[in-house]
């Protein structure tokens, strides 16, 4: 299993400091000579001798240690365990894990642990390292690591730990049609049914039964099962509410209370019927309430006061560190006008995909729908869509029956799929929190991943705000070239005609070659590149522009001498050597960040005029940079025109401002409508 992030040094916040006392809150009852035996019968109890019971924390209110502390106290208490074995067992000392975090150096259980072995853990994640006994010891809690770095286990395993081996097995209501023990409430359909996949792997193993409520499903079967009695409920604020005020749902006996993703489910829209919910249980103390999300936006310290014990313990492996999203990930922009998309994200995928899963993040349902038309194999996954549907195409993403999923903000948070590759956001997200999540849906688990944000060359300062807030450091890139993925997609067709195609096809196909290498006029590698290519998917390469992805286009860099500031002066001067058709065809004038000169696109077939032409012009250069210089970031709000399809480029229905002439966006030549430039 890949190695994790290590942790960083302010890992856990303290719990509130209580302002009116001068020292630690210490437990009002010190353990009695009887706790502590109960204590060490316990152990036995627990079905493992191995599991060691490690003391309980001295108070409700000690602070958990921070992150390297906590490591080196893990390792302590597995010494420790160590120390105390071979007391009480006279010595036959038994093997006990150096690795602080290995399975078998918390309080888990033979079966739970063999479950966990089944499914490859031996070794618990620093979020579940340290927040397990801090949790199973009766805790509410906060906690905060970034995606993919299982905090889903971080609470299904103290939770069943708790309620078959614990303190909460004592008060947990059983036989048929008890009520719940455990809440746990999601923001999306999609992440309730895999939480709930989790706790039906792991709660049946002990024992323990599960169900899912949400909505897009009939009643009758969820009415069911709460009818018969369940341990552990899952669902949408929406669907729980609905089987509450129906009568199917009792929650006053639950002793866990779980907020998932719990920014969101604290934001507006939300909010109200998880208070509701959440305020159905009777006996406040007897409950333990848990949040956890990658994202934890200062506002939800504030208002998730009113559903925590003022005495809970919050760990946060994020915490002051910069980097708010996943470090496994690398993070680029690439400038691409919404009608150059459709021909532009294949050939992203073919570049950074590695032939694994991709998803495509869209901001509205209808976009993805069309987008997903537009793209070979790809299918969409939105709130629109009828939820069987979503379930189906969900289940087939995940099995590989398709490997680009194109989704709004349904599939931003939580889902955990396999070999997620490539993340692709058509713009900046809304807010910073929904780009973290976003992006996190790859390198998880400690794998690596690749998240692509594409953006309009007109808003670019939406890049600098995320990078500000998240944390991320965008490496600012351009269109793939054909050059850029035309080896790795060649490599691949070579590997599968050299591992797939027995040489028993070639007498067919050798006389067929002959005269193609006779008639064709051309060589046979140039034939064998064109067969590759027909391999690989491609038909033909079309040069992409640097600074907007327009296909046919080429980015110049354009250099008068001295500081520019108007549109109106470049195209001026750009009049002294052209005529005004190829000045017309000048698209998205952007200035440098240091003014010196500007960028823009122009038809590839009158580039040779545009280089030709300035050289006659005193102190006049154009020249085609490799990479985009650093440009000034700018922010234009253009109300978006509907009607007609804003994807494709050769769409001339004109209606909206993404297929507008050649190419589309920017600013146009000749128009003279000028760079609003920088922020208004
Ligand atoms: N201790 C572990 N060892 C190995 N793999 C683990 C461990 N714990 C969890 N995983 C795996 O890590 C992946 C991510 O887990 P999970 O979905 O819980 O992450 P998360 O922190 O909730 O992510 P997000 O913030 O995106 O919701 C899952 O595939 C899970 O099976």
């Amino acid at each position: 299993m890949p190695s994790l992030d290590p942790l960083p040094n302010d890992a856990v916040a303290k719990p509130p400091k209580d302002k009116t006392k001068k020292k630690e809150k210490k437990s009002k009852n010190p353990p009695t000579d009887d706790a502590i035996s109960e204590s060490k019968k316990r152990k036995k109890r627990w079905g493992d001798e191995e599991a060691e019971e490690l003391p309980k924390s001295e108070t409700s209110s000690e602070v958990l240690e921070t992150s390297d502390e906590g490591l080196k106290s893990a390792k302590k208490k597995a010494k420790k365990v160590k120390v105390e074995d071979a007391e009480d067992d006279g010595g036959d000392e038994k093997k006990v894990e150096e690795n602080p975090n290995a399975v078998s150096n918390f309080r888990i259980s033979t079966t739970l642990r063999e479950k966990l072995k089944q499914n490859g853990i031996e070794s618990l994640f620093p979020i579940q390292a340290m927040t397990f006994d801090t949790i199973l010891d009766g805790s509410d809690l906060v906690g905060r690591a970034r995606t993919g770095q299982g905090k889903t286990l971080a609470f299904v395993l103290p939770i069943l730990e708790s309620l078959t081996n614990g303190p909460g097995k004592a008060a947990r209501k059983t036989g048929f049609s008890r009520p719940p023990s455990v809440l746990v409430l999601l923001p999306t359909r999609e992440l309730a049914n895999q939480v709930y996949a989790d706790f039906e792997v792991y709660g049946s193993a002990v024992g323990l039964s599960s169900c899912c409520l949400y909505g897009g499903t009939p009643y009758h079967n969820q009415e069911d099962k709460l009818r018969r009695g369940v341990d552990v409920v899952i669902g949408t604020p929406g669907r729980v509410k609905d089987h509450i005020e129906r009568g199917n749902l009792d929650l006053s006996h639950l002793r866990f209370r779980v907020l998932d993703e719990a920014d969101e489910m604290l934001r507006m829209g939300f909010v109200d019927d998880v208070e509701l919910i959440l305020g159905k249980v009777k006996d406040l103390g007897q409950v333990q309430t848990l949040l956890f999300s990658a994202t934890l936006p200062t506002w939800v310290q504030h208002i998730s006061k009113k559903f925590l014990k003022p005495e809970k313990f919050t760990v946060d492996l994020v915490g002051n560190e910069k980097m708010k999203a996943s470090t496994n990930v690398r993070h680029i922009v690439l400038p691409c006008l919404m009608s150059n998309m459709s021909q532009l994200i294949p050939d992203i995928i073919s570049c950074y995909a590695s032939g694994g899963r991709t998803i495509v993040f869209t901001e509205r349902k209808e976009t993805a729908s069309e987008l997903a038309g537009l793209l070979n194999g790809a299918r969409a996954l939105h709130g629109d869509i009828q939820q069987s549907q979503r379930e189906v195409t969900l289940a087939r993403f995940r099995s590989g029956k398709f490997m680009t999923l194109v989704a709004t903000n349904v599939a931003a948070r939580g889902l955990d799929i396999n070999d997620v590759q490539l993340i692709i956001q058509c713009e900046p997200p809304r807010d910073v929190e929904a780009y973290i999540h976003r992006s996190g849906r790859t390198g998880r688990a400690g794998n690596t991943g690749v998240a692509v944000m594409l953006y309009d060359p007109k808003k670019s300062s939406r890049i600098s705000q995320i990078e500000r807030e998240s944390g991320v450091k965008f490496e600012r890139l351009s269109a793939p070239q054909p050059a850029d993925f035309a080896k790795a997609a060649g490599e691949k067709a070579v590997d599968e005609v050299l591992s797939q195609i027995s040489d028993s096809v070639i007498p067919a196909f050798k006389s067929v070659a002959e005269d193609l290498i006779n008639k064709s006029g051309l060589s046979a590698v140039e034939l064998l590149a064109k067969a590759l290519a027909k391999c690989s998917g491609f038909t033909d390469f079309k040069k992409r522009s640097l600074l907007a992805s327009r296909e046919n286009y080429v980015t110049v860099l354009f250099q008068a001498g001295r500081p520019m500031y108007s549109p109106m002066y470049i195209l001026q001067l750009l009049r002294r050597f052209l005529p005004e058709e190829k000045v017309k065809a000048v698209e998205g004038i952007t200035f440098t960040a240091d003014k010196t000169g500007a960028v823009f696109d122009v038809p590839a077939e009158d580039l040779d005029a545009f280089v030709t032409g300035a050289q006659n012009e005193h102190q006049v250069s154009v020249e085609v940079p490799e990479t985009l210089p650093p440009l000034e970031e700018r922010e234009q709000f253009t109300r978006p025109r509907f009607g007609g399809s804003r994807w494709n480029s050769n769409d001339r229905s004109g209606g909206n401002r993404f297929s507008r002439g050649r190419g589309g966006g920017g600013f146009r030549g000749g128009r003279g409508n000028g760079n609003r430039g920088g922020k208004r």
